[in-house]
């Protein structure tokens, strides 16, 4: 790991209308790393990732990648600059209309402008990595299950070799077998690509196998942050009752308050 975070997070803030979501996040995440955010329904995980990947700007603070402060890029320097991304959206967002392949390779074609054949080539072997034979290249994504789209999702991610990837609730709606394989891939593929990775969950069966640091967001702030296993006896009663999924619990008085 190089000194300077692959992903820096200081001091985020946002808020919509009267409604403060972040309210001062800070949090690094060191090359080659990966880091999963948890923390409960509605307390700000996609908007922390939004604001990092620079779909919504924050109302305070900074984001910088490779030490580049990613609000104030513009043209060819932010084109530069999210070619580094690849996403796993929740739900794997695949366009119906296309194929797997066209999914895997849409970047390819229409960003990196890749001769159709070629990315096809490509598609097909990002569908080998995560399991899925040549024959599902032709089909359409209605025709697949739930964790066969998971799968094509990361596929999409990974197929231009981006130096960071995103996972947005990487196991959601997938039983827990599946969950586990998805894991499985998301760590394999990390390994092989040498990528770093910030994802979002309140899976935690999730976030103990992908994650080697996780952070816990509370009241719009990073209120923990340890190695995955360190977890499990962090001594913060917050992040004690949401992982071992305690009904008693700080978290719980708030809300009846
Ligand atoms: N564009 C928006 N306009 C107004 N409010 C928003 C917007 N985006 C998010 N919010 C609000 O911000 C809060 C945090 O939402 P967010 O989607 O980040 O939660 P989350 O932690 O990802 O939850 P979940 O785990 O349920 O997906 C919610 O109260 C949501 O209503």
């Amino acid at each position: 790991m190089t000194d300077q975070p692959k992903i820096q997070i200081r001091g985020v803030c946002k808020s919509f209308g009267p409604k403060t979501v972040l309210d001062g996040v800070d949090l690094d995440v060191g090359t080659g790393e990966s880091v999963v955010i948890i923390g409960g329904s509605g307390t700000g995980k996609s908007v922390l990732l939004k604001c990092t990947l620079g779909l919504l700007h924050p109302d305070a603070g900074s984001v910088r990648i490779d030490g580049q402060e990613t609000a104030r890029l513009s043209g060819k320097d932010r084109d530069r600059m999210l070619h580094k991304f690849g996403m796993l959206f929740q739900g794997a967002a695949l366009f119906d209309s296309l194929t797997v392949w066209e999914n895997v390779a849409f970047r390819l074609v229409h960003g990196d402008k890749m001769p159709r054949r070629d990315a096809r080539e490509v598609a097909v072997e990002k569908l080998r990595q995560v399991g899925l034979s040549p024959d599902v290249a032709d089909l359409v994504p209605a025709e697949l299950s739930g964790g066969m789209q998971k799968r094509v999702g990361l596929a999409r991610a990974i197929a231009a070799e981006p130096e960071i990837i995103f996972f947005d609730e990487p196991t959601t709606g997938l039983d827990p077998i599946m969950a586990d394989v998805i894991n499985d891939l998301i760590v394999d593929c990390r390994e092989q690509l040498g990528a770093t990775t910030l994802s979002i969950t309140h899976d935690m069966a999730s976030a103990r196998k992908i994650a080697d640091r996780i952070a816990m967001i509370y009241h719009g702030r990073i209120i923990w942050v340890g190695d995955a296993q360190a977890v499990e006896d962090s001594g913060n009663p917050y992040v004690d009752q949401f992982v071992h999924g305690r009904a008693e619990g700080p978290i719980k008085m708030e809300l009846r308050r």
